[in-house]
């Protein structure tokens, strides 16, 4: 039987994971979602005929699993007036937040409860999602699996053994669409800047980069190999990658990782108050 999820804040993340949810055959009616205006519930409940509330605690108060998926800036205050409701009903928490500790979010739920920590990313909502997992000591194989299969339904999971590797894992998948989406936009700008119709251009950066990562998810060749299976000796393809060579793509990449990871850090830094 399916678990009953309260989604608390129902923004981009939280309506990816739902419609990934739902198109796996998740029952509706075992979804709820709170938001702080009726404005963001209405559509969400329309279109996907989940029970939608203003009122934070009646959902906790019907939860198995508490998804908790406000920014991570909101996340104290949130716990803290969760508290109460959370030690009544003890349901399995599972934040998407960037950067907070498990620790945080115990401690702010009033301790002794278990907390699994996601870094899921937006392609859930096509059930293409990437999702690195840590649970906290203390929860269960049962609550693992749980949450392996949640999660499992809108795309891949990793499970990681130290939790501060959920900000790696933020840096190359939970940030990372936003990355693919600029590399597409970028292709589009250069077809438009070389004569092409926008149209034309995007529907051609769009579809190559499917392809291509289509391609790589087949595992038949690593992506080492598909590129140079692109570039032809002294072709075209070659000139470019040499242009992004001497450009320092990889170290950029590394750098935006980087810079990606220690944000998160200092997020759970900054917001780890008692
Ligand atoms: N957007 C993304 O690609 C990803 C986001 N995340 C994490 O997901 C979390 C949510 O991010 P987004 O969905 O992008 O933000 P968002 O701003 O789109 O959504 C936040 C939602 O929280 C609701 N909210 C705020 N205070 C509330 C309260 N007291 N009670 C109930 N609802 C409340 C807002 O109404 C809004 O619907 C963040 O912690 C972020 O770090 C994680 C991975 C990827
Ligand atoms: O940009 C952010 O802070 C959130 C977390 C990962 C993706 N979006």
């Amino acid at each position: 039987m399916s678990s009953q999820l309260s989604f608390i804040g129902a923004g981009n993340m939280a309506r990816a994971i739902i419609q990934g949810l739902i198109a796996s055959g998740h029952p509706p009616e075992k979804i709820t979602a709170t938001a702080t205006r009726e404005q963001t519930l209405a559509p969400l409940r329309e279109r996907f005929a989940i029970t939608t509330s203003l009122d934070n605690q009646a959902a906790v108060l019907n939860a198995d699993v508490l998804v908790l998926a406000v920014k991570p800036q909101k996340l104290a205050e949130l716990c803290v007036g969760l508290r109460d409701a959370v030690q009544q009903r003890r349901p399995l928490v599972l934040s998407v937040a960037a950067g907070i500790r498990c620790s945080s979010i115990e401690r702010w739920l009033g301790g002794n409860i278990a907390v699994v920590r996601s870094m899921p990313n937006t392609p859930s909502l096509v059930g293409t999602g990437a999702c690195g997992l840590y649970a906290a000591p203390g929860v269960s194989d049962a609550q693992r699996a749980l949450v392996e299969r949640l999660m499992g339904a809108v795309g891949i999971t990793e499970w990681v053994e130290e939790e501060e590797l959920l900000s790696v894992v933020t840096a190359i998948a939970g940030s990372a669409p936003a990355y693919f989406f600029y590399m597409i936009e970028a292709l589009e700008k250069a077809g438009v800047a070389q004569g092409l119709k926008r149209d034309s251009a995007r529907r051609l950066a769009i579809q190559t980069a499917l392809g291509a990562a289509k391609m790589a998810a087949l595992g038949e060749h690593d992506p080492e190999t598909l590129k140079r299976q692109v570039m032809s000796p002294n072709g075209t393809t070659e000139r470019a990658i040499q242009r992004f060579e001497a450009g320092g793509l990889e170290a950029l990449v590394l750098d935006a990782c980087n810079a990606c990871r220690n944000r998160a850090n200092e997020l759970a830094d900054q917001l780890d108050q008692p």
